[in-house]
Protein backbone atom coordinates (compact mmCIF):
# COMPACT_ATOMS: atom_id res chain seq x y z
CA UNK A 1 0.00 0.00 0.00
CA UNK A 2 1.44 3.33 -1.02
CA UNK A 3 0.09 6.86 0.27
CA UNK A 4 0.89 9.62 -1.97
CA UNK A 5 0.27 12.62 0.09
CA UNK A 6 -2.02 12.78 2.82
CA UNK A 7 -5.05 13.60 1.45
CA UNK A 8 -6.64 17.18 2.42
CA UNK A 9 -9.44 17.20 5.24
CA UNK A 10 -12.63 17.73 4.60
CA UNK A 11 -14.00 21.29 3.89
CA UNK A 12 -14.81 23.37 6.89
CA UNK A 13 -18.87 23.71 6.71
CA UNK A 14 -19.09 20.24 6.61
CA UNK A 15 -17.35 19.42 9.82
CA UNK A 16 -19.61 20.38 13.14
CA UNK A 17 -17.75 21.32 16.14
CA UNK A 18 -18.85 17.98 17.29
CA UNK A 19 -15.36 16.31 17.41
CA UNK A 20 -17.40 12.69 16.97
CA UNK A 21 -18.21 14.28 13.74
CA UNK A 22 -14.48 15.01 12.95
CA UNK A 23 -13.25 11.65 12.93
CA UNK A 24 -13.00 9.78 9.74
CA UNK A 25 -16.33 8.23 8.54
CA UNK A 26 -14.32 4.94 7.73
CA UNK A 27 -11.30 3.88 8.49
CA UNK A 28 -9.66 0.76 6.80
CA UNK A 29 -6.46 -0.27 8.83
CA UNK A 30 -3.71 -3.11 6.77
CA UNK A 31 -6.75 -4.78 5.03
CA UNK A 32 -5.70 -7.64 3.56
CA UNK A 33 -8.11 -10.46 1.53
CA UNK A 34 -8.07 -13.47 -0.58
CA UNK A 35 -10.31 -15.77 -1.06
CA UNK A 36 -9.12 -19.09 0.42
CA UNK A 37 -5.86 -19.79 1.57
CA UNK A 38 -4.27 -21.45 -1.96
CA UNK A 39 -5.41 -18.24 -3.81
CA UNK A 40 -3.66 -15.06 -4.53
CA UNK A 41 -3.98 -12.41 -1.81
CA UNK A 42 -5.89 -9.63 -3.84
CA UNK A 43 -4.99 -6.69 -1.43
CA UNK A 44 -2.70 -6.51 1.60
CA UNK A 45 -1.80 -3.80 3.95
CA UNK A 46 -4.08 -1.45 2.60
CA UNK A 47 -5.02 1.65 4.57
CA UNK A 48 -7.30 4.63 3.91
CA UNK A 49 -9.95 6.92 5.39
CA UNK A 50 -12.63 8.12 4.31
CA UNK A 51 -14.14 12.26 5.64
CA UNK A 52 -17.98 13.05 6.13
CA UNK A 53 -18.61 14.59 2.37
CA UNK A 54 -16.18 12.93 0.37
CA UNK A 55 -16.08 10.86 -2.60
CA UNK A 56 -13.50 8.53 -3.03
CA UNK A 57 -13.32 6.58 -6.51
CA UNK A 58 -11.44 3.15 -6.78
CA UNK A 59 -10.15 2.44 -9.96
CA UNK A 60 -8.39 -0.60 -11.28
CA UNK A 61 -8.39 -3.51 -14.11
CA UNK A 62 -10.93 -6.04 -14.01
CA UNK A 63 -10.69 -8.93 -11.75
CA UNK A 64 -8.46 -6.97 -9.34
CA UNK A 65 -10.54 -7.00 -6.20
CA UNK A 66 -12.51 -3.99 -5.88
CA UNK A 67 -15.90 -5.57 -5.52
CA UNK A 68 -14.31 -7.39 -3.00
CA UNK A 69 -12.94 -4.42 -1.29
CA UNK A 70 -15.87 -2.86 -1.17
CA UNK A 71 -17.69 -6.09 0.27
CA UNK A 72 -15.56 -6.15 3.37
CA UNK A 73 -15.42 -2.07 3.45
CA UNK A 74 -19.64 -2.64 3.55
CA UNK A 75 -19.39 -6.04 6.19
CA UNK A 76 -20.87 -7.99 3.47
CA UNK A 77 -17.56 -10.00 3.70
CA UNK A 78 -15.35 -10.53 6.40
CA UNK A 79 -11.29 -9.38 5.75
CA UNK A 80 -8.27 -11.87 6.51
CA UNK A 81 -6.94 -9.08 7.60
CA UNK A 82 -6.80 -5.76 9.32
CA UNK A 83 -9.75 -3.88 10.41
CA UNK A 84 -12.50 -1.89 9.23
CA UNK A 85 -13.89 1.06 11.62
CA UNK A 86 -17.31 3.49 10.83
CA UNK A 87 -20.25 4.38 10.60
CA UNK A 88 -22.73 1.44 10.36
CA UNK A 89 -25.70 3.47 8.25
CA UNK A 90 -24.44 1.90 5.01
CA UNK A 91 -26.30 1.88 1.45
CA UNK A 92 -25.03 -0.35 -0.95
CA UNK A 93 -25.35 0.19 -4.47
CA UNK A 94 -24.32 -3.34 -6.36
CA UNK A 95 -22.76 -3.79 -9.83
CA UNK A 96 -25.44 -6.56 -11.06
CA UNK A 97 -28.40 -4.95 -11.59
CA UNK A 98 -29.94 -7.17 -13.69
CA UNK A 99 -33.60 -8.34 -14.26
CA UNK A 100 -34.28 -8.92 -10.63
CA UNK A 101 -37.81 -9.12 -8.55
CA UNK A 102 -41.20 -8.22 -10.47
CA UNK A 103 -41.70 -4.79 -8.06
CA UNK A 104 -43.02 -1.05 -9.05
CA UNK A 105 -40.24 1.00 -9.45
CA UNK A 106 -41.80 3.03 -6.33
CA UNK A 107 -41.95 -0.48 -4.12
CA UNK A 108 -38.19 -1.12 -4.89
CA UNK A 109 -37.38 2.60 -4.08
CA UNK A 110 -39.21 2.21 -0.55
CA UNK A 111 -37.21 -1.03 -0.41
CA UNK A 112 -34.41 1.79 0.81
CA UNK A 113 -36.23 2.90 3.85
CA UNK A 114 -35.93 -1.12 5.49
CA UNK A 115 -33.65 -0.25 7.82
CA UNK A 116 -35.95 2.66 9.73
CA UNK A 117 -38.53 0.06 10.28
CA UNK A 118 -38.93 -2.60 12.35
CA UNK A 119 -40.19 -5.94 11.15
CA UNK A 120 -43.28 -6.22 9.62
CA UNK A 121 -43.80 -2.30 10.13
CA UNK A 122 -45.97 -0.59 7.26
CA UNK A 123 -43.84 2.08 5.54
CA UNK A 124 -44.63 5.69 6.71
CA UNK A 125 -45.26 9.04 5.61
CA UNK A 126 -42.13 9.74 5.96
CA UNK A 127 -40.70 6.71 4.07
CA UNK A 128 -43.08 7.45 1.17
CA UNK A 129 -41.81 10.86 1.28
CA UNK A 130 -38.15 10.11 1.42
CA UNK A 131 -38.31 7.37 -1.65
CA UNK A 132 -40.25 10.02 -3.80
CA UNK A 133 -37.67 12.73 -2.95
CA UNK A 134 -34.72 10.04 -4.17
CA UNK A 135 -36.88 9.31 -7.12
CA UNK A 136 -37.23 12.80 -7.96
CA UNK A 137 -33.50 13.53 -7.80
CA UNK A 138 -31.79 10.83 -9.86
CA UNK A 139 -34.50 11.29 -11.96
CA UNK A 140 -36.56 8.15 -11.75
CA UNK A 141 -40.21 9.92 -10.82
CA UNK A 142 -41.24 9.02 -13.98
CA UNK A 143 -41.41 5.12 -13.65
CA UNK A 144 -42.34 5.26 -10.64
CA UNK A 145 -45.39 2.90 -11.55
CA UNK A 146 -43.24 0.19 -13.78
CA UNK A 147 -42.50 -3.03 -13.43
CA UNK A 148 -38.61 -2.92 -12.34
CA UNK A 149 -37.89 -6.30 -14.16
CA UNK A 150 -39.08 -4.60 -17.25
CA UNK A 151 -37.04 -1.49 -17.38
CA UNK A 152 -33.63 -1.66 -18.76
CA UNK A 153 -30.08 -2.00 -17.46
CA UNK A 154 -29.79 1.87 -17.48
CA UNK A 155 -33.08 2.00 -16.11
CA UNK A 156 -32.65 -0.37 -13.18
CA UNK A 157 -28.93 1.08 -12.47
CA UNK A 158 -30.42 4.73 -11.66
CA UNK A 159 -33.56 2.81 -9.70
CA UNK A 160 -31.04 0.95 -7.58
CA UNK A 161 -29.16 4.31 -7.03
CA UNK A 162 -32.25 6.12 -6.02
CA UNK A 163 -33.28 3.56 -3.28
CA UNK A 164 -29.41 3.66 -1.64
CA UNK A 165 -30.42 7.72 -2.08
CA UNK A 166 -33.68 7.05 -0.06
CA UNK A 167 -32.29 5.09 2.53
CA UNK A 168 -30.58 8.18 4.05
CA UNK A 169 -27.26 6.43 5.00
CA UNK A 170 -24.00 8.08 6.39
CA UNK A 171 -21.82 6.76 3.97
CA UNK A 172 -23.22 5.39 0.18
CA UNK A 173 -20.94 2.74 -1.37
CA UNK A 174 -21.75 2.14 -5.31
CA UNK A 175 -20.30 -0.33 -7.43
CA UNK A 176 -19.55 0.98 -10.74
CA UNK A 177 -22.23 3.25 -10.56
CA UNK A 178 -22.35 4.68 -14.00
CA UNK A 179 -21.48 1.67 -15.60
CA UNK A 180 -24.58 0.80 -18.13
CA UNK A 181 -25.42 5.06 -17.87
CA UNK A 182 -25.15 6.93 -21.12
CA UNK A 183 -23.58 10.43 -20.97
CA UNK A 184 -26.47 12.39 -20.16
CA UNK A 185 -27.40 10.10 -17.06
CA UNK A 186 -23.67 9.86 -16.29
CA UNK A 187 -23.58 13.37 -15.78
CA UNK A 188 -26.95 13.08 -13.58
CA UNK A 189 -25.09 10.38 -11.48
CA UNK A 190 -21.96 12.34 -11.00
CA UNK A 191 -23.91 15.85 -10.28
CA UNK A 192 -26.26 13.61 -7.48
CA UNK A 193 -23.54 12.34 -5.89
CA UNK A 194 -21.52 15.64 -5.75
CA UNK A 195 -24.59 17.00 -4.13
CA UNK A 196 -24.44 14.22 -1.72
CA UNK A 197 -21.18 14.68 -0.30
CA UNK A 198 -22.12 18.28 -0.20
CA UNK A 199 -25.17 17.63 2.47
CA UNK A 200 -22.09 15.53 4.54
CA UNK A 201 -22.33 12.27 2.90
CA UNK A 202 -19.39 10.12 2.20
CA UNK A 203 -19.11 8.28 -0.79
CA UNK A 204 -16.94 5.59 -2.38
CA UNK A 205 -17.53 4.50 -5.75
CA UNK A 206 -15.59 1.74 -7.63
CA UNK A 207 -15.11 3.00 -11.53
CA UNK A 208 -13.58 2.26 -15.06
CA UNK A 209 -13.51 5.85 -16.03
CA UNK A 210 -11.00 7.69 -14.77
CA UNK A 211 -12.47 10.59 -15.81
CA UNK A 212 -15.31 10.43 -13.85
CA UNK A 213 -12.53 9.78 -10.60
CA UNK A 214 -11.15 13.70 -11.98
CA UNK A 215 -14.27 15.15 -12.01
CA UNK A 216 -15.88 14.42 -8.48
CA UNK A 217 -12.93 12.58 -6.45
CA UNK A 218 -10.70 14.55 -3.82
CA UNK A 219 -9.06 11.41 -3.32
CA UNK A 220 -8.77 7.82 -4.85
CA UNK A 221 -7.28 4.16 -4.46
CA UNK A 222 -5.50 3.01 -7.58
CA UNK A 223 -4.85 -0.74 -7.73
CA UNK A 224 -1.73 -1.33 -9.66
CA UNK A 225 -1.05 -4.54 -7.62
CA UNK A 226 -1.93 -6.47 -5.20
CA UNK A 227 0.85 -5.52 -3.01
CA UNK A 228 0.80 -1.88 -4.69
CA UNK A 229 -2.79 -0.64 -3.71
CA UNK A 230 -1.62 3.60 -4.25
CA UNK A 231 -4.18 5.84 -1.96
CA UNK A 232 -3.54 9.66 -2.47
CA UNK A 233 -4.93 13.16 -4.23
CA UNK A 234 -6.86 12.09 -7.27
CA UNK A 235 -5.10 14.49 -9.90
CA UNK A 236 -1.47 13.48 -7.96
CA UNK A 237 -2.56 9.63 -8.63
CA UNK A 238 -4.00 9.62 -11.83
CA UNK A 239 -1.40 10.73 -13.99
CA UNK A 240 -1.03 9.80 -17.67
CA UNK A 241 2.35 7.69 -16.82
CA UNK A 242 0.36 5.72 -13.33
CA UNK A 243 -2.85 5.35 -15.96
CA UNK A 244 -0.09 4.07 -18.83
CA UNK A 245 1.42 1.02 -16.35
CA UNK A 246 -1.96 -0.12 -14.63
CA UNK A 247 -4.25 -0.55 -18.22
CA UNK A 248 -1.41 -1.30 -19.89
CA UNK A 249 -1.98 1.13 -23.39
CA UNK A 250 -0.28 4.59 -23.31
CA UNK A 251 -3.18 6.79 -21.41
CA UNK A 252 -2.34 10.92 -21.32
CA UNK A 253 -3.67 13.24 -18.88
CA UNK A 254 -3.91 17.00 -20.50
CA UNK A 255 -5.89 19.65 -18.96
CA UNK A 256 -8.32 21.05 -21.52
CA UNK A 257 -10.76 24.19 -21.12
CA UNK A 258 -14.65 22.64 -20.66
CA UNK A 259 -17.28 25.40 -20.55
CA UNK A 260 -17.29 24.54 -16.59
CA UNK A 261 -13.68 25.43 -16.27
CA UNK A 262 -10.32 23.84 -17.08
CA UNK A 263 -10.05 20.10 -16.28
CA UNK A 264 -7.57 17.13 -16.26
CA UNK A 265 -9.29 14.59 -18.29
CA UNK A 266 -7.91 10.82 -18.90
CA UNK A 267 -7.64 10.29 -23.05
CA UNK A 268 -6.78 6.72 -23.74
CA UNK A 269 -5.04 5.34 -27.23
CA UNK A 270 -6.48 2.13 -28.19
CA UNK A 271 -4.12 1.86 -31.43
CA UNK A 272 -4.31 1.22 -34.96
CA UNK A 273 -6.15 -1.21 -34.86
CA UNK A 274 -9.71 0.30 -34.49
CA UNK A 275 -10.57 0.97 -38.22
CA UNK A 276 -13.53 3.09 -38.07
CA UNK A 277 -11.80 5.58 -36.67
CA UNK A 278 -10.67 8.17 -39.37
CA UNK A 279 -6.77 8.78 -39.52
CA UNK A 280 -6.11 12.37 -39.08
CA UNK A 281 -4.02 13.62 -42.07
CA UNK A 282 -5.72 11.30 -44.56
CA UNK A 283 -6.95 12.13 -47.41
CA UNK A 284 -10.07 14.75 -46.67
CA UNK A 285 -9.40 13.97 -42.59
CA UNK A 286 -8.52 17.47 -40.69
CA UNK A 287 -6.16 17.21 -38.47
CA UNK A 288 -7.59 19.18 -35.42
CA UNK A 289 -4.42 20.39 -33.39
CA UNK A 290 -6.35 19.27 -30.14
CA UNK A 291 -6.05 15.11 -31.76
CA UNK A 292 -1.94 15.84 -31.35
CA UNK A 293 -2.22 15.19 -27.54
CA UNK A 294 1.38 13.27 -26.41
CA UNK A 295 -0.25 9.84 -25.42
CA UNK A 296 1.90 8.50 -21.97
CA UNK A 297 3.13 11.97 -21.15
CA UNK A 298 1.35 14.19 -18.22
CA UNK A 299 0.45 17.95 -18.52
CA UNK A 300 3.45 19.64 -17.20
N1 LIG B 1 -16.98 -15.57 -4.21
C1 LIG B 1 -15.80 -15.70 -4.82
N2 LIG B 1 -15.08 -16.82 -4.66
C2 LIG B 1 -13.87 -16.97 -5.25
N3 LIG B 1 -13.31 -16.03 -6.03
C3 LIG B 1 -13.98 -14.89 -6.22
C4 LIG B 1 -15.27 -14.67 -5.64
N4 LIG B 1 -15.70 -13.43 -6.00
C5 LIG B 1 -14.74 -12.92 -6.80
N5 LIG B 1 -13.71 -13.77 -6.94
C6 LIG B 1 -12.48 -13.57 -7.70
O1 LIG B 1 -11.75 -12.51 -7.07
C7 LIG B 1 -11.12 -11.71 -8.05
C8 LIG B 1 -11.52 -10.27 -7.83
O2 LIG B 1 -12.90 -10.12 -8.12
P1 LIG B 1 -13.63 -8.72 -7.96
O3 LIG B 1 -15.05 -8.91 -8.38
O4 LIG B 1 -13.37 -8.18 -6.62
O5 LIG B 1 -12.81 -7.86 -9.04
P2 LIG B 1 -13.07 -6.38 -9.61
O6 LIG B 1 -11.77 -5.65 -9.50
O7 LIG B 1 -14.26 -5.76 -8.97
O8 LIG B 1 -13.37 -6.70 -11.14
P3 LIG B 1 -14.26 -5.96 -12.27
O9 LIG B 1 -13.56 -4.66 -12.57
O10 LIG B 1 -14.18 -6.93 -13.39
O11 LIG B 1 -15.64 -5.77 -11.71
C9 LIG B 1 -11.52 -12.27 -9.40
O12 LIG B 1 -10.48 -13.11 -9.86
C10 LIG B 1 -12.75 -13.11 -9.11
O13 LIG B 1 -12.85 -14.18 -10.00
Amino acid sequence: MTALSTPGAVSGNLVSGNPADSAPLLQATDLGFRYSRVRPWLFRNLGFSLERGEILSILGPNARGKTTLLKCLSGLVAPREGQVHGVTGIGYVPQDHGAGPSFSVAEMVLMGRTRHLRAYQTPRREDHDAADAAMERVGVRGWAGRDYSTLSGGQRQLVLIARAVASGCELLILDEPASALDLNNQSRVLSVLTGLAAEGMGIIMTTHHPDHALHVSRNALLFVGSHDVRWGPTEELLTGAALSEVYGLPICTPKVDTVSGQRVIAVPDFGPSCRACPVPGAVGVPTPVELRIPFGKDTP
